[in-house]
């Protein structure tokens, strides 16, 4: 039984902490968790008013020495649809507790007394994935199997046949939380293995986890092995995945790292060469037909064309393995009609909503990035047409499942090859709408938008220091070559495939669409996220409303 200390909200509990659901402790807890979850990094509803958070579901936990509580939590907002987060909690006392408090202190949740005989020992409510002893043992309990009840469901932890090449046998490696951390927790294991902790829970099968294990089925060389999973079953309902066990792929860094440094050192070289590199050079080629890159411009970007290309065979060879398996959640499918028509819909709201955003949020932006806005709001037919393209094309190729969220930040160059990761989708979307088979120029659109990204972010941060000229010019060049080469080396790799367009002007004409449909859900992103970014998807839009392929588009579309 637990009760609450009105002045100081903490909870005491008169038996083991895990009681701590039960009388007083469960609504202290509820209130206390809108706090907590609004300092994760983690917590996807930063942006909304939150109502209530509930606890809905509470699995306990028994692994090796330790004690758990898998908590489920209802979280409503003022607008819109519930949400439901994952947090296990554990409880330290005396110095332990202290430490926390310390050191990682938004891991804490709740201030907790234990009456014992006489004493009562005081201590800290807080997440369990910062215990290392609980880190261990749900990695033992994962090579294990196993099973734990809750009050609707059960957690059932499952290895796959690569577990053990992943996991030494009998080996304690040390644990700890990765500070990389973005939409979900990772622990990582030593160099040997990283648990991913999905933190929103949603109805059916997280595609990192099913796209993971399918490619570990068949050996893909280019993405971390999974080797096992948490999911959390009920009866009558799909599998939810809670956690992904995979091979920790030691690393010098992702692709976005990489490429913003050759950003820099290219527009740190080009002041001395300027002068001799004709204009015409540093505009000319075009993403779709580039021709031979001139020698001066090669010499310039240097090693990132190579990259480029080596990410682009990478990224083909992914899509042939996605697209070889019979199993009906992967083998490719026809680009019908009644498909076509639901992406057209899914691009034309997403364009909308991004529009009304951008006449909201306008008069906040800085002035000269006013008018670049108040022009693309403008030009909301020719963006429609574009999407509307997609009802009229008439050889699309075939869909596929694809990365789904694919950019420079889910790559890692392990400093001999890239390994691809987080095939979780963009995960501002429902589930099913990630597990679709798409056009896999959506992975290709995703991969040179961040190429353009890198480019602009530096150009961006170079004006703010005050470093440098009208370097844009030589960006775009830079973004628009590294981007051909990727896409030249990716077309290569799959223009014998079954699912690449046969018509040469509707690969095109589908890159435009897709290109477009990125860079629009890019300036929503920024204008929730980052306002001070959203100038580059802002720039983006315009480039490609200026490309052959985006035209060709919009004049289908009209
Ligand atoms: N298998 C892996 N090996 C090594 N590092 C990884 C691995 N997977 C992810 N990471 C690191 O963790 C970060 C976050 O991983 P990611 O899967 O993108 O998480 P999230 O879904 O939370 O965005 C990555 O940017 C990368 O630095
Ligand atoms: O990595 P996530 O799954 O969290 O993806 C989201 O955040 C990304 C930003 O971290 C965002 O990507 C955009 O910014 C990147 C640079 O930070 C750039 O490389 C990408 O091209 C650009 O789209 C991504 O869109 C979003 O879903």
């Amino acid at each position: 039984m637990s009760v609450v200390d009105s002045q100081s909200g903490r909870i005491t509990l008169s038996e083991s902490w895990e009681r701590i659901l039960e009388g007083e402790g469960k609504a202290r807890l509820e209130a206390a968790l809108p706090g907590m979850l609004t300092r994760q990094r983690w917590f996807g509803g930063k942006a909304r008013t939150l109502a209530t958070a509930a606890v809905v579901e509470a699995i306990p936990l028994h692994l090796e020495a330790t004690q758990a509580i898998l908590l489920f939590i209802e979280v409503t907002y003022r607008d819109g649809v519930p949400e439901t987060y994952v947090l296990p909690v554990t409880a330290a006392f005396g110095e332990d507790a202290e430490g926390i408090a310390r050191e990682w202190p938004q891991a804490v949740l709740a201030q907790v007394a234990v009456a014992e005989a006489g004493s009562p020992r005081y201590g800290v409510l807080y997440d369990a994935l910062w215990q290392e002893a609980f880190a261990h043992a749900l990695l033992a309990a994962v090579g294990r199997g196993g099973r734990s009840s809750g009050r609707a469901g059960s957690l059932v932890a499952a290895a796959t046949a690569a577990y053990r090449s992943i996991v030494p046998p009998e080996s304690r490696l040390p644990a700890c939380v990765m500070k990389t951390e973005q939409s979900n927790t990772s622990v990582r294991y030593g160099d040997r293995a990283m648990l991913k902790l999905y933190r929103r829970l949603q109805p059916g099968s997280n595609p990192d986890l099913e796209i993971g294990r399918f490619l570990t089925s068949v050996s893909f060389p280019y993405s971390p092995a999974v080797g096992g999973a948490i999911e959390y079953v009920r009866p009558g309902c799909e599998p939810m995945t809670v956690g992904l066990l995979q091979a920790f792929v030691p690393n010098q860094g992702d692709a976005w790292s990489m490429m913003l440094k050759a950003v820099e050192s290219y527009l740190s070289r080009v002041p001395a060469r300027a002068a001799d590199v004709d204009p015409s050079l540093v505009a000319g080629g075009t993403l779709w037909e580039p021709g031979e890159a001139p020698e001066e411009v090669r010499q310039l970007i240097g090693p990132a064309l190579a990259s480029a290309a080596c990410l682009g065979r990478r990224t083909g060879a992914l899509h042939r393995t996605l697209a070889r398996s019979e199993d009906p959640a992967f083998c490719p499918e026809p680009m019908i009609k009644d498909y076509r028509r639901a992406r057209f819909a899914s691009m034309a709201r997403l364009w909308s909503d991004t529009r009304l955003l951008l006449t909201e949020r306008g008069a906040s932006l800085p002035p000269p990035m006013q008018d670049e806005a108040s022009h693309l709001v403008d030009r909301g037919r020719e963006v429609e047409a574009v999407f509307r393209a997609l009802l009229e094309i008439e050889d699309a190729g075939l869909r596929i499942r694809c990365h789904g969220d694919y950019h420079l930040g889910q790559v890692l160059w392990t400093g001999s090859d890239y390994v691809i990761i987080d095939f979780e989708g963009e995960p501002a979307r429902p589930l099913r709408e990630r597990r679709t088979k798409q056009s896999p120029l959506l992975d290709v659109a995703g991969m040179l938008r961040s190429f353009d990204y890198a480019a602009s972010a530096v150009v961006q941060s170079r004006r703010t220091a005050g470093i440098g000229f009208d370097e844009e010019p030589w960006a775009d060049c830079w973004s628009r070559r590294v981007g051909a080469e990727f896409l030249t080396a990716y077309r290569r790799e799959v223009e014998t495939a079954a699912f690449w367009p046969r018509a040469p002007q509707a690969a095109e004409v589908l890159l435009a669409v897709h290109l477009l449909e990125k860079a629009v859900y890019e300036l929503s992103y920024e204008l929730n996220n980052r306002p001070e970014w959203v100038a580059i998807p802002l720039k983006g839009i315009t480039d490609i409303l200026n490309m052959n392929g985006t035209r060709a588009a919009a004049a289908l579309g009209r």
